[in-house]
């Protein structure tokens, strides 16, 4: 079901509001360049912004777009069970293809709520469930045999995104017969190497086409060539946590001439030290 690249899409802001046309032009980008699918409203989305409204609305916008020629991964994940699951049904209902349920932050629930969360979404819906892991935001860790016990009573769950870097953890996931999908650009090769799937990126919001290329690689098993591109795009990829993402891959869209447009506060403006770096990764890869 997953494999390839889905970059976490950007949300383009103009004047406060979300600017639908540049989300437009920037997913035909995405999709002309031979992405696999998308993530709607994710981290890089600013899902913490967007009212509920808005929320619903790209994730509408975005599976219209798509109308089929990309998979369209909606984030759908809250730290309120009952909002994961309303969030998760208006996806499958708008024909997202799967969704990306990140696991509750903030109130950092145990394995056991962990179970239960997953299992009240696995129940209201049934199109494919990515479970994200993401300790450095969340803090706690999704452990592998949390999965397992889930993957084993629904079939819906069998895919992790991946953000943990402990890769003993990624070979347990895959040794249980689970796909993973890099949650972190930086180890999407390493990922690969232990049998993931692909990843869902940030750095593909810019270079899209080379990022497809390193992935399509590693699934053929040509890893001298996915390591090459890798330390190539290695630069950009760091760039990409600079700051808080997406400030930087928003950033970098902006200089580049695409329409990524505005962060909302909290997130604000690079400071100009940072964005003299990332100016200048972007000219040593002749992106500006
Ligand atoms: O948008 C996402 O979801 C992503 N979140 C991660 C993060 O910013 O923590 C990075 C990931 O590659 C995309």
């Amino acid at each position: 079901m997953f494999k390839g690249v889905y970059p976490a899409i950007i949300t383009p802001f103009k004047n406060g509001e979300v600017d639908f046309e540049g989300l437009e032009d920037h997913l035909n980008f995405l999709i002309e360049n031979g992405v696999s699918g998308v993530v709607a409203v994710g981290t890089t989305g600013e899902s913490p912004t967007l009212s509920h409204e808005e929320h619903k609305k790209v994730i509408e916008k975005v599976v219209d777009i798509a109308n089929g020629k990309i998979q369209v991964i909606a984030g759908a994940g809250s730290n309120c069970t009952r909002e994961a699951v309303e969030l998760s049904i208006f996806a499958e209902d708008v024909g997202a293809d799967a969704i990306l349920s990140i696991t509750p932050y903030y109130n950092k629930p145990t394995q056991e709520g962990l179970k239960k969360h997953f299992e009240k979404i696995a129940q209201s819906v049934n199109i494919p469930i990515v479970l994200y892991n993401v300790p450095s935001r969340t803090a706690l860790n999704l452990e592998p045999k949390t999965v397992k016990v889930l993957s084993e009573e629904y079939s819906n769950i069998s895919a992790v995104k991946e953000a943990n870097p402990n890769l003993s953890q990624v070979s347990e996931l895959i040794q249980n017969g689970i796909t993973v999908l890099s949650g972190n650009d930086e180890l999407t090769l390493p990922i690969m190497s232990l049998g993931g799937k692909g990843v869902v990126s940030v750095v593909a919001n810019i270079v899209p086409r080379e990022f497809v290329e390193m992935v399509d690689s590693a699934l053929k098993g040509d890893f001298e060539k996915a390591r090459e591109i890798h330390y190539k795009l290695f630069p950009l990829m760091k760039a990409m946590f600079i700051e808080t993402n997406p400030i930087p891959v928003k950033t970098a869209l902006n200089m580049m001439g695409r329409p990524a447009g505005e962060l909302r506060l909290p997130l604000c403006e690079m400071s100009s030290e940072h964005k003299q770096v990332l100016e200048k990764i972007l000219k040593d890869l002749g992106l500006i």
